[in-house]
């Protein structure tokens, strides 16, 4: 117990040690944490489960929390019905964005997302900044500012304190995550993407769609992709995965959806209404993207930029009459400070109408993959694996590639970037994503965890992520993801954690490892009976 505490990151005040709840969530078996049958109400529910109590009791501490933060919130007694929330479909339809809010403040708060590996080395941080510099190397150094025209007067230097948030971001990159669970930057990082003036606005070549570059006064960047379709259409049945349109909503929902995962393997992304005339057309330097312009018919301003798909007249992406949704994703470290290293898929598949990948057809492809550096040492295997998870909860089929950080070797996270395919059909489960867990049957415990936790009615996954997304300045204007696709994570985390259980019969006695135990060194939050189970 006295272990947990300080494996708890320090941004909070230390919560009351938990353990049992990891007990349970390793011991119960799934079907009875995970599905309540129709015919229990979701009190019954909560009130068998056995941390109903503390989150009820945590719950009353959070609405403290949020009423003092100016939030609404509904009446002075929890009402348990409402904390169950959001499960319509079994009786009362009562449900309330705060008690969402509640559910996601819990879930951060549990002990699952405040496990601290050891502390992390020199070298395990991707940049450092340069100790003092001579006066006489001073003139070429990097900070001094330019005075750009449009441009802050930079007055950086080694504090953090002077830092502006894409620059904190940037310097708390490490081997195992882009930002800590607990970072307040964060917030800062995302406010300012979604207000800050843009100075500049240039296309981003690569890649097969059009994207722009923007950048704002501090010398921050972001990775601008814009609306290309209503929210809620779903994308046409005949069309291959490899011409689907991207979406800024995805590219917004993805940041969330990792986050609450706690991968922390996406870099922040965040809505934004941009002004196409005045925050793209006027200020850009970019000849080519300027010539694109155009006045719809309507008398909306559009453009269409230059680039390899959907990007002609009739693939224009325009304003109403000028404002456009985007997404803003903070751009990485330059590749010259931190380059990074693009690996192929072992599951990817085989972008043609009519050849089917290895994966496909050989039956034993995953002993082989096992085999083959760099999935054969280290957790490299299990990083995949948390990346299908992902995948398959969102049905983004379009993960060709991934990247990593050079400086990191093979043993690093893996940077879940490119998720404008994602989210794109709620109405079907594209099972094949989930075939590198089925035939490798591999799992990171604490992944595991946390998904069986997010099954739960307290911290439903659908539910905590409505109530993150909620906090996205676009969500005045529509909720990012329409109800079908929050359905869909409960139905489709039911089939994750189905399928581990699945490879736990499968591998019983077998001596094979379904589980990954990443946990070993906080060995102590879980009692040990109970980790023979798994
Ligand atoms: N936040 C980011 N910061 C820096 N670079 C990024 C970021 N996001 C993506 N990139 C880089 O930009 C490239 C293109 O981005 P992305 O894959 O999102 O666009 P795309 O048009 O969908 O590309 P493709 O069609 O090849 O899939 C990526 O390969 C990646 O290396
Ligand atoms: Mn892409």
């Amino acid at each position: 117990l006295v272990s947990l505490s300080t494996y708890q990151q320090p941004c909070d005040t230390p919560l009351p040690p938990r353990t049992h709840i990891l007990r349970d969530l390793a011991r119960t078996n799934y079907t009875s944490a995970g599905i309540r049958s129709p015919a229990e109400t979701p009190n019954d529910a909560m009130k068998r489960d056995s941390s109903y109590e503390e989150a009820k009791n945590e719950t009353k501490g959070h609405m403290l929390t949020l009423s003092d933060k100016g939030l609404p919130v509904k009446g002075s007694k929890i009402d348990s019905v409402n904390m169950a929330g959001s499960s319509g479909r079994y009786g009362s339809r009562a449900k309330t964005l705060e008690s969402d809010l509640l559910k996601l403040e819990a879930l951060f708060d549990h002990p699952l997302y405040k496990i601290l590996g050891p502390p992390i080395p020199q070298e395990d941080w991707l940049l450092k900044v340069k100790p003092k510099v001579k006066a006489s190397e001073k003139s070429s150094q990097m900070w001094v500012s330019a005075s750009q025209e449009g441009y802050e007067d930079v007055q950086w230097n080694s504090s953090s304190s002077s830092h502006p948030p894409w620059l904190r971001f940037h310097l708390g990159i490490s081997r195992w995550q882009l930002y800590s669970h607990c970072d307040p930057n964060v917030e800062a990082l995302t406010q300012q993407l979604a207000t800050q003036r843009v100075v500049s606005a240039v296309q981003k070549s690569g890649g097969t769609q059009l994207k722009l570059v923007m950048s704002f006064p501090d010398y921050g960047q972001a990775m601008f992709k814009p609306m290309k379709q209503e929210r809620d259409e779903e994308t046409n049945y005949n069309l291959y995965y490899f011409s689907d349109f991207e979406r800024h909503n995805a590219e917004i929902a993805a940041f969330h959806l990792d986050r609450i995962l706690g991968y922390r393997r996406i870099p922040p992304v965040v809505g934004r209404l941009v002004d196409v005339v005045k925050e793209i057309k006027d200020i850009t330097t970019d000849r080519k993207l300027a010539q694109t312009f155009f006045t719809s018919p309507v008398g909306n301003v559009c453009f269409y930029g230059q680039c390899s798909y959907y990007c002609s007249t009739e693939h224009a992406v325009c304003g109403r009459p000028r404002g456009l949704e985007a997404s803003l994703a903070v751009m990485l470290p330059d590749l010259s400070l931190a380059s990074r290293r693009s690996w192929r898929s072992p599951w990817r598949r085989s972008y043609s109408r009519s050849k089917l990948a290895k994966w496909e057809t050989e039956a034993d492809y995953c002993s082989t993959v096992k085999k083959t550096p760099p999935y054969d040492k280290g957790t490299r295997l299990v990083d995949f694996m948390d990346m299908v998870i992902l995948d398959f909860l969102m049905s983004n089929m379009d993960r060709h590639h991934y990247e990593t950080f050079e400086k990191f070797g093979n043993d690093t996270f893996l940077l879940h970037l490119d998720n404008g395919r994602a989210f794109g059909r709620h109405s079907k489960d594209e099972r094949s994503i989930l075939a590198p867990l089925e035939q490798c049957c591999r799992i990171r415990r604490s992944t595991w965890l946390r998904l069986r936790l997010l099954s739960l009615p307290q911290y439903r996954i659908s539910d905590v992520l409505r109530a993150s997304l909620s906090r996205d300045t676009l969500h005045k204007i529509a909720p990012l993801l329409a109800e079908p696709h929050l359905a869909a994570l409960d139905r489709r985390l039911k089939t994750v954690l189905e399928t581990v259980s699945r490879c736990q019969k499968q591998h019983r006695g077998d001596g094979e490892e379904v589980i990954y135990n990443d946990m070993a060194y906080s060995k102590d939050m879980v009692e040990q009976p109970h980790t023979a189970f798994v």
